[in-house]
C-alpha cells in the first residue's frame, strides 16, 4: 500500500523531534500502522536543518503553513508551531478539508478544544493531542482507554517539565531560578513565552484537559485556579523540608460533592510519596479510579524525542482508523460528545484542602493566643506548629503552621484578620497541601 502522506507544522524542538522518529524507526513503526508514513509537505518560520535528522526524507518544505492545509495530497496534519493563533485557524481549515490533525498544543486544545472537537465530529475526522499533556506519558490513552470502566475519583500531577526542573535545581543545587530557566529554555522544555510555565498556565492547560477526560465535562480553562512558582520561597523549601514534604507544583482535578475542583498551585507533599520524588524534567500523574485504585504514570513532560514519541503514537492510531467508520472512533474527550455532563467547577473559595501557613509575628505575650483564636473561630486546626529562630536583630519571629483541612473561603478569612493584627508585619505565606488520599 501507498505510504499515507502527512503534512507538518512546525519544525522546531517538537517538529525536529517527530521528523527523527519518524525517520529513525519507519520501518517498525509501518509494520504497526499497517502502512508508511511520509511527511509529503512540512512548512516552518524558521529551523535548524543540521539539527534535524532525517530532514531529506521530508517531500517540500515551505514557510506557509495554510499551503499545507491546502495541500489535497496531505491526509493528516500535524501541528507543531504552538500558540493560540494562527494554529486554531490552521486546525479548523485542515479539519474542514477533511484531514485528520495531531497536535502537541495544549493551550489550543484548553482554549478551543470544544470548537475543534465539534468541527472535526462534522467532518468525521480525529484530532490526536496526546503529546499536549504530559509530554511522553501516554496519559491520554490511559484516560480514554485503559481507565474506560472506572468512576475517576481525583487525579493529581506534576505536569510542566520546566517548572518541576526548576523547583528541583533550586532545591538540590541552591541554583537561581532565573539561572534554571534559561537552562530549560535552552533545552527545549519551556514555552515560547515562558511565563506559562512559571505562572502555572501550561499547567492549567492541561489540566483543563485532564479534567475533562476524567469527569466527561466540557473544557473549561477560565475555571482552573491557577498559582504558579514564581513566588516560591527558598526559606519555604527549607521549612518543608525540615517537617519531612517536598514542595511540587500539582495540578489536581478532584470529584467533590459540590462539583469538581481544578486547580493548579505549589503543593506540599509528604517525601515518602512517590510523587514527592519525581523531579528534574520528568512527570507524574496519579489517577485514581474506583475499581482499579490509585495508578501512577511517569515519563519525560518535555523535550524533543519523547515528545515525539507521543505525536508518533497519535499518528500511528489515525493511520490505524483510517478506514473506520468515525462514529466507531474512540471520542476525543472520553465520552461520547453528547454525554458530556454540566458538572460545575467549584471556585477555589469552596474547596477544602490542608495548609502550610508562615507568618512573621512579634516577639510578645499573647500574640501566638491570639493568632491561634482567629485560626479557631474559623474551624480551622493547627497540626503541628514551629517557631522559628528570629533573624539576627530581628523582633519578628517567623512561625510555621500545619493545619487541618479546612475550605478556602475560610482560611482567607482567617489570614486576612491575622494581616490586620499590628504584630503581624508581613503577608502569611500560604501553600495548600496534598489531602487526596485523606
Ligand atoms: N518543547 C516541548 O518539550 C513541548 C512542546 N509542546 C508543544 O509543542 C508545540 C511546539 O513547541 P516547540 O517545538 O517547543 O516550539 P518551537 O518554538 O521549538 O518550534 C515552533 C516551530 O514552529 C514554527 N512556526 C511558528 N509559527 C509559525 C507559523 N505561523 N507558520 C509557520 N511556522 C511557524 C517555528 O518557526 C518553529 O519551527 C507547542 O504547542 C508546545 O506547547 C508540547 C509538549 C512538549
Ligand atoms: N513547556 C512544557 C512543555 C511540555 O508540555 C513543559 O515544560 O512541560
Ligand atoms: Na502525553
Amino acid at each position: 500500500m501507498e505510504p499515507v502522506k502527512v503534512g507538518l507544522l512546525g519544525l522546531g524542538t517538537v517538529g525536529g523531534g517527530t521528523v527523527s522518529v519518524l525517520t529513525r524507526n519507519a520501518a517498525e513503526i509501518a509494520r504497526r500502522a499497517g502502512r508508511g508514513i511520509e511527511i509529503a509537505h512540512a512548512a516552518a518560520r524558521e529551523y535548524k536543518p543540521e539539527a534535524i535528522d532525517g530532514i531529506g526524507q521530508i517531500g517540500q518544505i515551505g514557510d506557509d503553513a495554510f499551503a499545507v492545509v491546502e495541500d489535497p495530497e496531505i491526509q493528516i496534519v500535524i501541528e507543531l508551531i504552538g500558540g493560540y493563533s494562527p494554529a486554531r485557524e490552521l486546525v479548523l481549515k485542515a479539519i474542514e478539508n477533511g484531514k485528520h490533525v495531531v497536535t502537541a498544543n495544549k493551550a489550543l486544545i484548553a482554549k478551543h478544544g470544544n470548537e475543534i472537537f465539534a468541527a472535526a465530529q462534522k467532518h468525521g475526522v480525529t484530532v490526536g493531542f496526546e503529546a499536549a499533556v504530559a509530554g511522553g506519558i501516554p496519559i491520554i490513552k490511559a484516560l480514554r482507554e485503559g481507565l474506560a470502566a472506572n468512576h475517576i475519583e481525583w487525579i493529581a500531577g506534576i505536569i510542566n517539565g520546566t517548572g518541576n526542573f526548576i523547583l528541583t535545581e533550586m532545591r538540590d543545587k541552591g541554583r537561581d531560578f532565573a539561572d534554571v530557566l534559561a537552562e530549560a529554555q535552552a533545552l527545549g522544555y519551556a514555552e515560547a513565552d515562558p511565563t506559562f510555565d512559571v505562572e502555572g498556565i501550561d499547567a492549567a492547560h492541561k489540566l483543563t484537559i485532564l479534567g475533562s477526560l476524567a469527569f466527561g465535562i466540557p473544557l473549561q480553562f477560565d475555571r482552573c485556579f491557577t498559582e504558579g512558582i514564581s513566588k516560591i520561597d527558598a526559606q519555604d523549601v527549607a521549612y518543608a523540608t525540615e517537617l519531612g514534604y517536598r514542595i511540587k507544583h500539582l495540578g489536581i482535578a478532584r470529584r467533590s460533592a459540590g462539583g469538581i475542583e481544578l486547580r493548579v498551585h505549589p503543593t506540599l507533599i509528604p517525601e515518602r510519596r512517590l510523587i514527592a520524588n519525581v523531579d528534574g524534567v520528568m512527570n507524574a500523574v496519579l489517577v485514581k479510579g474506583d475499581a482499579v485504585g490509585p495508578t501512577l504514570y511517569y515519563g519525560a513532560g518535555a523535550g524533543s524525542l519523547p515528545t515525539a514519541s507521543a505525536v508518533v503514537a497519535d499518528l500511528v492510531d489515525v493511520v490505524r482508523a483510517l478506514t473506520t467508520d468515525p462514529t466507531n472512533r474512540v471520542p476525543h474527550l472520553a465520552f461520547q460528545p453528547d454525554e458530556l455532563a454540566d458538572t460545575p467547577v467549584l471556585p477555589i473559595e469552596e474547596v477544602e484542602t490542608a495548609y502550610y501557613l508562615r507568618l512573621s509575628a512579634l516577639d510578645k505575650p499573647g500574640v501566638m493566643a491570639r493568632i491561634a483564636s482567629i485560626l479557631g473561630d474559623q474551624g480551622i486546626s493547627i497540626e503541628a506548629i514551629k517557631q522559628k529562630e528570629p533573624a539576627e536583630g530581628e523582633s519578628h519571629v517567623p512561625l510555621v503552621m500545619l493545619t487541618h483541612r479546612v475550605v478556602e473561603g475560610q482560611m482567607n478569612q482567617a489570614i486576612a484578620q491575622i494581616e490586620a493584627l499590628d504584630s503581624v508585619t508581613e503577608p502569611v505565606v500560604r501553600i495548600r497541601m496534598e489531602t487526596l488520599s485523606g
